[in-house]
């Protein structure tokens, strides 16, 4: 065991080191079995590891048995859930496992998923249903693949046990996830402190939560505005949820559960419950089947977005000004559009128009994607696979892979894409083409993708299909 590469890490207790008012030390569970079903290699040279030095039995050992002498921490935390002040939640079925400095030198979170009971459980088992760890794996990669800034799961363990739950056939079977994340505090986790009157608190949080995700850029704060970096603090993170929620409004991704718990205070998406990528292009779409009013439907994301911020806001207020948090939040939608008109654009091969022809070009493509419902990731995938350089030269090459029959629309988009192309120089085509291989996938993870991974794992144990798909998200 001593010689197993988990264990030897350079974990270092930043947020322990704050001391007892933010989390509660907690055991691990103990499971009946430990197989381990998801090692994510690509993941391991960036917490300085080499995949071919761990052994599935590392894995097993540190992140299915959690042995060694590790202290592990359940975070304190609450959160609006779906408008509702919650006070009783908290990590309840995980916890910090460590932290550390990745190979860029940043730090991060090693948290676990499905690790049994915490004092924030409230009556639940505190456990991970596998088909959940699955889905929670798959979804990291598709959007870490997607240029969405994500957390990713390192390992899934299955854990040989059997779980009751309402929204899968049961008995259904039993895993604990380990999670890398840039940190799990969460816009709750200020809310929390907020509710229980400890200002001091939230100064001292957000002084670490400054250093370790936000540092300055020079020259360093003058003394004489000593509130000015938590000015510039809120203000970037405003600008990091515009990118984040424009980066799922790009990739058709549809998050859910966007509660205040669930809303990484770093601007890094996590938590993949009930998600779904949308099958066509439709603000309305909703991915959680309890969320009967829609108010974390596809379209709603950035609104609710900024919303949280402003609840966030309101927590914050007794260490930053509330008039610049105002301020920097009133510019929300002007960095959320340009974020996502860049990353549309992207989608289509292209960057740097002139803003009119770019917006252009995305209002023509929204509007051809809910014309047709034509498959959302579908069309850019045919569009990657269909593309060639005669589309420069003559416009009728462009054929209609998108189904969009021989509409004005098609037409206007054709002449757009073409007139475009026009201008674009041979190495700049190269580029272009790269761009479109970079930004669309090969492979994309509808419902339906997502059951044929999961049925031959429910029936017969076979990881195949699963396995083949991380593979081919490579491509
Ligand atoms: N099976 C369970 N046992 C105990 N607590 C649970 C369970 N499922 C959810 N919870 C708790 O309910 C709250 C909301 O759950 P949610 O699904 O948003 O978070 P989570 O998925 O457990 O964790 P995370 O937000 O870290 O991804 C959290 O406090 C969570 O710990
Ligand atoms: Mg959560």
């Amino acid at each position: 065991m001593p010689d197993n590469p988990f264990l030897r890490l350079d974990y270092q207790p930043i947020l322990e080191s704050l001391g007892d008012d933010y989390f509660d030390r907690v055991l691990a569970a103990e499971f009946p079995q430990h197989l381990l079903r998801w090692r994510n290699d690509d993941l391991l040279p960036q917490v300085g590891l080499d995949p071919s030095r761990v052994s599935d039995n590392h894995f097993i050992q540190a992140f299915g048995q959690f042995k060694g002498d590790r202290s592990f921490l359940a975070l304190r935390y609450h959160g609006r859930q779906f408008g509702e002040y919650n006070p009783w939640l908290g990590d309840g079925r995980g916890f910090l496992y460590g932290q550390l400095r990745g190979r860029d030198g940043e730090l991060y979170d090693l948290g676990t998923k499905g690790s049994g009971t915490t004092p924030y459980s409230r009556g639940a088992d505190g456990r991970l249903t596998l088909k959940g760890g699955v889905r929670e794996v798959l979804a990291g990669e598709m959007l870490h693949r997607l240029g969405v800034t994500t957390s990713r799961i390192l390992s899934l363990v299955e854990t040989g046990e059997l779980l009751w739950r309402g929204d899968e056939p049961s008995p259904t079977r039993s895993s604990v996830m380990v999670r890398c994340s840039r940190s799990h505090i969460r816009f709750g986790t200020f809310e929390r402190l907020h509710y229980l009157e400890r200002s001091d608190l939230t100064q001292e949080l957000l002084n670490h939560v400054i250093e370790c995700y936000y540092p300055a850029p020079l020259p360093l704060v003058k003394p004489e505005a000593p509130r000015e970096k938590y000015i510039r603090f809120y203000d970037e993170l405003v600008q990091r949820m515009a990118r984040l929620a424009a980066q799922w409004m790009a990739a058709g991704f549809c998050h859910g559960v966007l509660n205040t718990d669930n809303m990484s205070i770093t601007g890094e998406s996590f938590d993949y419950g009930p998600y779904a990528f949308i099958p066509h292009y439709d603000p309305q779409f909703t991915a959680a089947y309890f969320d009967y009013a829609g108010r974390y439907s596809y379209g709603n994301q950035p609104l609710v977005c900024s919303l949280n911020l402003e609840l966030l806001s309101l927590a914050l207020a007794s260490v930053i000004p509330q008039s610049a948090m105002k301020q920097s939040l009133e510019q929300f939608n002007c960095h959320y559009d340009s974020h996502y008109r860049r990353l549309m654009l992207s989608r289509l091969g292209l960057e740097d128009l002139p803003e009119s022809e770019g917006k252009e070009l995305v209002a023509l493509t929204l509007g051809l994607l809910k014309d047709t419902q034509n498959g959302y990731g579908q069309f850019f995938l045919g569009l990657r696979e269909s593309f060639d350089r005669n589309w420069r030269i003559e416009i009728d090459a462009i054929p209609n892979w998108s189904a969009a029959g021989p509409s004005t629309l098609w037409q206007a988009w054709k002449t757009l894409y073409h007139r475009i192309l026009s201008r674009t120089s041979e190495q700049e085509l190269s580029q272009l083409e790269q761009r479109l291989q970079r930004a669309n996938p090969r492979i994309i993870l509808l419902r339906e993708e997502i059951e044929a991974i999961w049925e031959p794992i429910a029936i017969e144990n076979n990881w195949e299909p699963f396995n083949q798909f991380i593979q081919q998200l490579s491509d």
